[in-house]
This record gives structure tokens, sequence and C-alpha cells, in this order.
């Protein structure tokens, strides 16, 4: 199977390190000897087909299922040794949604920056600042269930937003919205990463949301078959595009299974 790899930034703390990670559940094996990092200030995108793994990483990722092979840290911070140093560095978008529909979009944000144990009048504060960056400053005291899927989505980013972490995972964050949503969900994040140093690493099946400049992470069926800029993988795939590129890997990876 083929296997481009090009590790960047060397020298600085990776924003994430995954290394030689394996997860099953059961007999399947949905992740298998996964390793790869994400520079810090770097929009990342986890490309993969459905099954590929991408959302059993980002639970491992998010400690919501124990790392029992491999490591994974999140600027420096083991999440299985030192959970709370690592996720308080971590903000998460779900693919599913996960507003409280009854709260305000108010309500929702205070009571996710009170978990965090942030004060109301600092609470307070950040909520005006995240709302700000997602375009959703008028809505403070609407419920959450008169926000569009859209709009519902920038809430849930600003909630990962409040307690400033420096890394974003976003697991299939535009699926469901309408083109004019995605595009400008997307592009938020890109900002920010631009603007704030922030780092981001959004897992996606959908070959448009890459940008040329990206750091692609290709997962197919468990196995990591690409870890490098686009332009890279394009040049060592010998394809003419990411999309052509991305549909060769996932092949050659259904065609090595047993
Ligand atoms: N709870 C579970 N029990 C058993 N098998 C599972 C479970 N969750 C995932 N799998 C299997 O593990 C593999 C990876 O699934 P995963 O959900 O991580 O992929 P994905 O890339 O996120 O896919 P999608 O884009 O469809 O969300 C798949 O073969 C899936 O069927």
């Amino acid at each position: 199977m083929q296997h481009v790899d090009s590790r960047k930034d060397a020298g600085a703390i990776p924003a994430l390190d995954v290394s030689h990670v394996s997860h099953s559940y059961g007999r399947k094996r949905a992740l298998n000897d996964v390793s790869f990092s994400i520079a810090p200030g770097t929009f990342a995108v986890l490309l993969g087909l459905n099954g590929a793994g991408k959302t059993t990483l980002f639970s491992l990722i998010s400690h919501l299922y124990d790392t029992r092979h491999g490591s994974i840290r999140i600027f420096g911070y083991d999440i299985s040794r030192a959970p709370g140093e690592a996720l308080r560095r971590l903000g998460i978008v779900f693919q599913a949604r996960t507003l409280d529909l009854d709260l305000s979009v108010y309500q929702n944000l205070s009571y996710h920056a009170s978990l965090h144990g942030i004060g109301s009048t600092e609470a307070r504060r950040r909520i005006d600042e995240v709302l700000a960056a997602v375009d959703m400053s008028g809505r403070l005291h609407d419920k959450a269930r008169s926000l569009s899927g859209g709009q519902m989505r920038r809430i849930e980013i600003a909630r990962a937003l409040l307690h400033r972490p420096p890394l974003l995972l976003l697991d299939e964050a535009t699926v469901g919205l309408d083109v004019k949503s995605r595009a400008g969900i997307l592009a938020d994040i890109r900002r920010l990463v631009a603007t704030e140093g922030i780092s981001a690493f959004w897992a996606t099946h959908l070959i448009d949301e890459v940008d040329p400049s990206d750091h692609v992470v290709v997962l197919a069926d468990g196995n990591l078959v690409a870890d490098a800029r686009v332009a890279e993988v394009i040049r060592l795939t010998g394809t003419m595009s990411i999309g052509e590129a991305f549909s060769r890997l996932s092949a050659a990876a259904a065609e090595s299974v047993p």
C-alpha cells in the first residue's frame, strides 16, 4: 500500500502527536498502527471515506475511549497520563448535534464555561468574544431550537473555543449544511487559525474542503496512507489533483484488505 509521509516543523512541540495508535471493536480493527503529528498553528485535514476510522481516532484523541495501544499527546501532554492538562488544550466539535435545544445560546455557553471553572464575569466576556468570532453576536438570548443547522454549528464552535484551547478538533462539522453555510464555517475556522494561531484538525470526506496549502492526513480502512502537504501527496501519488490522489489511496487500501 502507498504511504506518503513528510514530517514538518520537527523542532516544535506538536499540537497533536499520535504515535502507533491501534483500536479494535471486538474483532474489527478500526485503526491500525497510526502515527502522525500536526504542527502548532496549522490547519490540517483528516480525510477518509465512511468507515475509514476518523470518528474512532477523534474518540481516542478526546479521551472518550482509552488509548490501549500507542500514545496520543496534545501539546506534549499524554492523554492517558495527564488527561486534565491535555483536554484543557483541546476544543471539540462533534459530528452529532450536542446543544441543549431548550436552553438559550447564553445558557448553553455559560454551562460549558462553568464546567471549565470559568467564573461568571469572565464567562460573560468570553461568550461575547466567541460569539463575535463566529458572527453570532446578536443571538445571545435566542433558544437553540430556533436556530438553523448552520447557526447551531456556529454556536457549537463558539462553545468549543470558550476555554481558549490551542487545538480544535472538528468531526465532519459541515455535515448536513447547505453549500453557503459549509463555506462560511470552513472560512471561520481557517481565519481563526490564521489570526489566533490555533491549530485545527478538520475531519471530512469532502475533497472540496481541502485547500492547496493544507496538511492532509489520509486514513483508509484504519490505515494511515498519507501524511503530507497537498502538493506532496499529489506528487508522490503521481496524480493531478488531491481528489484523484484520495481516490487512488482509498482504492489501494480497499484492494489490500484480505
Ligand atoms: N461502536 C462500534 N462497534 C463496532 N464497530 C464500530 C464501532 N464504531 C465504529 N465501528 C467500525 O469501525 C470502523 C471505523 O469507523 P469510524 O466511525 O471510526 O469511521 P469514520 O471514518 O468516522 O466513518 P464516517 O465517515 O462514516 O463517520 C468502521 O468499520 C465501523 O463500522
